[in-house]
Formats: structure tokens, sequence, C-alpha cells
């Protein structure tokens, strides 16, 4: 990322949320973004994620530059090389935990086996439930499913364990490093929480739309780290 710059609204109502970001997230690696609320992790996010554009500044993923793309170059995008995870699970519900997974299968031409994913998950005995009748942690594995099944080289996590208990969240991040370390998946997630900091590679710091820090970080397994 270059540069990238946004604001929202306009005259006495404009808000700069990002002022010129410069960053960049090496292949493989999973990095930890964290700030506090208001100051654009989720805004920088979605921009990287072509849900949002940036007002000014260019993003290169893979070399192309996502921020000049036209819409349906951003579908492409969006469609064969993320996967995105949001703090709300978002499924479908009148659709069942394999009904939800597949969804993200069909946006690929390589997808995942559904049935070893859903073991992987710890789902494999709840397929056929719906939403509503899954705990918040199984609901989160389900779109943690839907979103890896297309085997994305990029994995964006806003506040994936912002709903979860603490053993819950424990799941669910040793998951994500397993998905990391298994498929080399590139992960950027936002949190919170600076206990994380510890399970990254690479260490982003945020505040009021700048960057505070950036820093390499020797890492250490979910299992060891206490909050
Ligand atoms: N669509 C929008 N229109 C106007 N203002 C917005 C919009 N989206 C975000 N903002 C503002 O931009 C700022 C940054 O929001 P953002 O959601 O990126 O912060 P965040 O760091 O992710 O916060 P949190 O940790 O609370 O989720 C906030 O002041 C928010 O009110």
């Amino acid at each position: 990322m270059k540069n990238v710059k946004k604001s929202y609204g306009q005259d006495e109502n404009l808000v700069h949320v990002l002022k010129g970001i410069d960053l960049c997230l090496n292949k493989g690696e999973l990095c930890v973004m964290l700030g506090p609320s208001g100051c654009g992790k989720s805004t920088l996010l979605n921009i990287i994620g072509g849900i949002d554009s940036c007002d000014e500044g260019q993003i290169f993923v893979d070399g192309k530059d996502i921020s000049q793309m036209k819409e349906k170059d951003l579908t492409k995008y969006r469609r064969f090389h993320l996967g995105y995870i949001f703090q709300m699970y978002n499924l479908i519900p009148n659709l069942t935990v394999r009904e939800n997974i597949e969804v993200g299968a069909y946006l690929s031409d390589n997808p995942l086996d559904l049935d070893y994913l859903l073991r992987v998950l710890g789902l494999y005995e709840h397929q056929n439930k719906l939403p509503h009748e899954l705990s918040g942690g199984q609901q989160q594995r389900t779109s943690i499913g839907r979103a890896v099944i297309k085997n994305p080289e990029i994995l964006l996590c806003d506040e994936p364990t912002g709903a979860l208990d603490y053993r819950t969240s424990k799941d669910i991040l040793g998951l994500l490093e397993d998905i990391n370390e298994k498929y080399g998946t590139t992960i950027l997630m936002v949190t919170h929480n600076d206990a994380l900091a510890h399970m990254a590679d690479h260490i982003v710091r945020i505040k009021d739309g700048e960057i505070l820090s950036d820093q390499v970080n020797k890492k250490v397994s979910i299992k060891q780290i206490e909050w």
C-alpha cells in the first residue's frame, strides 16, 4: 500500500480516516493489526478487500493495482484471491452448515474438499444444522469454512473472535494459525486484543489513521498465549 488516504463526509463533517498509509505485507505471513476503536482498521481492511475504495494512493496485490480496477476486475479479485471473515458471521439463515460453506466453493476454480474441511473445522456432525441451531463458535467456524473453502491466497479477518468467549476464541485462532501454516495463506487480522500480537509474524499498530509502528515478530503458538 502506498500513501493510501480515505475520508468520509464533506465540509464541516469531513473526517480523514486514513491519512497516508504505507504498508507492505509479505506472502504467507500472519499479520495482526491493532489500534483503538475508530482509528481506521476496518476501513483499511475493506479497502484491501476491494469492498471500499481509497481516495488517493495505490494498493498492489501480486503486482496489480486494485485501486485502479474496474468493478468487473474487482469482483474477480475478491472472488479468486480473497476470503473475508467478519465479527458477525453473516451466515445465510435458511441454509445448513454444509450449504453455507458450499456457497464459498462455488466461487472458486480450486476449492478444498468439503467433507475434509467439515472435519478439520469440527463441524462434520453439525453439517445438517441451520445457523440458529449452532453455538457462536460453531457459527464462526462455519463462516471460516465459507471463506477458506475456496483456498484464497489472502484471508482478511475483522475481529474474528470479538463475539466469542475465551476458550472458543482460542480454538478459532488456532484454526487460523493452522490454515496459515498448512496452506501458506496470507492472513491479515484486525483485533483490539494486544495479546494476539504474539501470534503474528508482523505487527502493525494504527492510531488516528496513521501507522504508529510496523514490526516483524518472532511468533509463538496461540496455545502459549494467555490474556
Ligand atoms: N461509511 C462511513 N461513513 C462515514 N464515516 C465512516 C464510515 N465508515 C467508517 N466511518 C468512520 O471512520 C472512522 C474509522 O472507522 P473504522 O470502522 O475503520 O474504525 P476501526 O478502527 O475499525 O474501529 P473499531 O475497532 O471500533 O471497529 C470512524 O470514525 C467511523 O465513524
